[in-house]
């Protein structure tokens, strides 16, 4: 599905290196466990070329585990992933991190490091640990710094940033890393209100400007309801509901796959559903909301 403006070609298509064939994203009754401990059951889920899914969830549901099987990080223990018709399980390291990236929720800054040699690891990553840099890698890197903002920061040394600032230049090198698709990992962590509105409205924008397919990992159920064409709920390590913000986010999602007793409305200008969460519910009614989901 796609937001008014009609069909978006594929990332892939636009570059002309792989023609789309199927959605961006099929995940196909996938199944993941790490030692010990299972986390995603059978799971299902198709994303068409230049959608913009929110996937949501509580904490430890497999939402990063998610990603990372799309991204070719994990591979799936059943099922399998299929990116525009190729079966990831076929494509190397290499020709997967030149279609998706992945702006991973969280890493160690490395000491002495500028943003442009930050920024510029998202190239290597789209050649390969190989793959040489060449003649345009810095147009693109300068490019993405400009597409978040801070097209100034080439010089600055990353563990000299805020957590802000650092999110805002890794999303940079994800984006340094031009796929067609781009999983996000909670992109407005430690993002005051201002710059979360930035971000994800840059993610709209490139979205629409680059034909972008994403899936993001949101814990914010409004910008979710907002910013996305799809919310995507996980729980129980299965996909609980799946469904344009309008029609799926409603009090029983808060419950059911939140665990929080709450209201929703609707935005009086924009129309998108607005959440007032109240309480968490306690475990006896998580049990009894299993069923009032959709
Ligand atoms: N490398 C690992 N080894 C073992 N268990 C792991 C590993 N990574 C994640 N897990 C476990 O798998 C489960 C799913 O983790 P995952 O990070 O996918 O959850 P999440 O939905 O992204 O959580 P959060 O919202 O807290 O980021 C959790 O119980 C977590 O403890």
């Amino acid at each position: 599905m796609s937001r008014p403006g009609g069909v978006r070609e594929s990332g892939a298509a636009r570059s002309g290196a792989v023609p789309a064939r199927g959605p961006a994203i099929a995940v196909e009754g996938v199944s993941f466990g790490y030692p010990g401990r299972n986390v995603l059951a059978d799971v299902d889920l198709r994303v068409e070329a230049g959608e913009l899914v929110a996937l949501i969830g509580l904490n430890g549901c497999g939402k990063s585990t998610l990603l990372r099987l799309v991204a070719g990080l994990l591979r799936p223990s059943a099922g399998r992933v299929v990116l525009a018709g190729d079966d990831l399980a076929r494509l190397s390291r290499r020709a997967t991190a030149r279609r998706v990236a992945l702006l991973h929720q969280s890493a160690p800054a490395v000491p002495g490091m500028t943003v442009r040699q930050l920024v510029k690891q998202g190239r290597y990553a789209a050649r390969g640990p190989l793959g040489m840099l060449r003649d345009g890698d810095d147009d693109v890197c300068a490019r993405a710094l400009g597409d978040v903002g801070v097209a100034g920061w080439s010089d600055r040394m990353v563990d000299s940033l805020s957590g802000g600032e650092r999110q805002r230049v890794r999303l940079a090198m994800s984006l340094a890393q031009d796929t067609g698709v781009l999983l996000l990992d909670e992109p407005t962590t430690y993002l005051d209100l201002r710059h979360q509105l930035e971000v994800l409205q840059t993610v709209v924008r490139l979205r629409e400007e680059r034909s972008l397919t994403v899936v993001m990992v949101l814990h914010d159920l409004g910008h979710a309801a907002r910013f996305a064409d799809r919310v995507v709920a996980l729980r129980g390590g299965r996909v609980a509901a799946d469904g344009p913000p309008a029609r799926i986010v409603t009090p029983e999602l808060l419950a059911g796959v939140l665990g929080v007793a709450g209201r929703v409305g609707r935005d009086p200008e924009g129309g998108w559903p607005v959440c007032y969460p109240d309480h968490p519910l306690a475990p006896e009614e998580l049990l009894r909301n299993d069923n009032h989901i959709h």
